[in-house]
């Protein structure tokens, strides 16, 4: 079927949808990585987004129902530029169409993928439509104004608190939209894990008396959570306190500093960073739209990308805070950032 993605600045890509077939609003970002799509169209930090892939052909692994990063997808819409309709591989279970389908997810093929990437590095990040035919430019900018992602953390986190067993240290994880990966390499390192719902009071984690506090990743603005925010100042000092991406930048916020959007955001799996307390060089697996702008005081900075410079990683010693903005967990992406879990345990 017909399927036009029709960009917020009146950009028009024509394609065929697959997947569910219902018209989908979001912001629309790309990601650089070559393969990972279930990790990517699961993760949760992508609700309310539109995701492309840059690379041509997504899908020929299939999909098998172990490497989800949560139990459903979170994207609005997919889109690339080839799907594989007969994927080859043991683990397969089913094609991407079908997954799409079941979890009543819209994809769009047959998009010049590149032009897309291209348009959205030169006039940055702007929310798109998905629409089945034709659909008139008053229609668009209709839907595209009632488009609203700030209740996104809501969505997406723990209904209840949760608990994962373990014979090492506890951890608390507030979970604003979490990776199941940050849970796995917790549990890797015999961690127990207690999954707070985002809006514990702190009163509550301070019970529970964790030897580290993590923040989670999750999608949206961190600007957009103030009681959070306000949550997290009254835990600082009290315990250790970790943090990947969303977390990190709502202790950023938290502690003083400022946040700000990035024209097009850093999403893929080939981000160089650098370690500068280890004078090294890694490869990363990024998702993030935000960033921190302003360093809070008594924080210095742990990480820097190599692609533009923007801060990736702080700590205060005195404070046993640690936070970075990219995914250490992978999923998808390079494992060799991992080691960060034991820095947030030592803590
Ligand atoms: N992966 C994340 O936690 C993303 C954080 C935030 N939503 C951003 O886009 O910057």
């Amino acid at each position: 079927m017909k399927a036009n993605l029709i960009l917020e600045n009146g950009v028009v890509f024509s394609g065929e949808a697959f997947g569910y077939l219902e018209e989908a609003v979001g912001e629309v970002v790309f990601n650089t990585g070559m393969t990972g799509y279930q990790e990517v169209l699961t993760d949760p930090s992508y609700w309310g987004q539109i995701v492309t892939m840059t690379y041509p052909l997504i899908g020929n692994y299939g999909v098998n129902l172990e490497d989800l990063e949560s139990k459903s997808p979170k994207v609005k819409g997919f889109i690339v530029k080839e799907y594989c309709k007969n994927p080859s591989n043991f683990r397969a279970e089913m094609n991407l169409d079908s997954y799409l389908k079941q979890n009543k997810i819209i994809g769009l093929e047959n998009i010049d993928t590149r032009a897309l990437t291209k348009v959205l590095r030169n006039s940055g990040t702007m929310r798109g439509v998905i629409a089945l035919g034709e659909m008139n430019k008053e229609a668009v900018q209709e839907k595209i104004k009632s488009f609203s992602n700030v209740d996104a953390v809501k969505k997406v986190t723990a209904k209840e608190k949760y608990t994962v067993d373990g014979s090492g240290k506890h951890v608390a994880l507030m979970d604003f939209g979490v990776k199941e990966n940050i849970i796995r390499c917790f549990k890797e390192r015999n961690c127990k894990i207690t999954v707070l719902p985002a809006y514990t009071k702190p009163e509550e984690m301070l019970n529970l008396n964790p030897d580290l506090i993590f923040l989670s990743n999750g999608p949206g603005d961190p600007e957009d959570l103030p009681e959070i925010i306000e949550n997290i100042k009254a835990l600082v000092g009290k315990k250790p306190i970790g943090g990947i991406c969303l977390g990190h930048q709502l202790l950023a916020l938290a502690l003083g500093g400022s946040t700000e959007k990035l024209k097009f955001g850093h999403r893929g799996c080939n981000h160089p960073v650098k370690d500068l307390e280890r004078n090294r060089v890694y490869i990363t697996s990024q998702n993030h739209g935000y960033v921190v702008k302003e360093m809070p005081e008594n924080m210095v900075v742990t990480h820097v990308s190599l692609n533009d410079g923007f801060i990736e990683g702080m700590r205060s010693i005195k404070q046993r805070i640690f936070s970075v903005q990219y995914h250490p967990e992978a999923s998808p992406g390079p494992i060799e950032n991992q080691y960060l879990f034991d820095e947030f345990l030592n803590l």
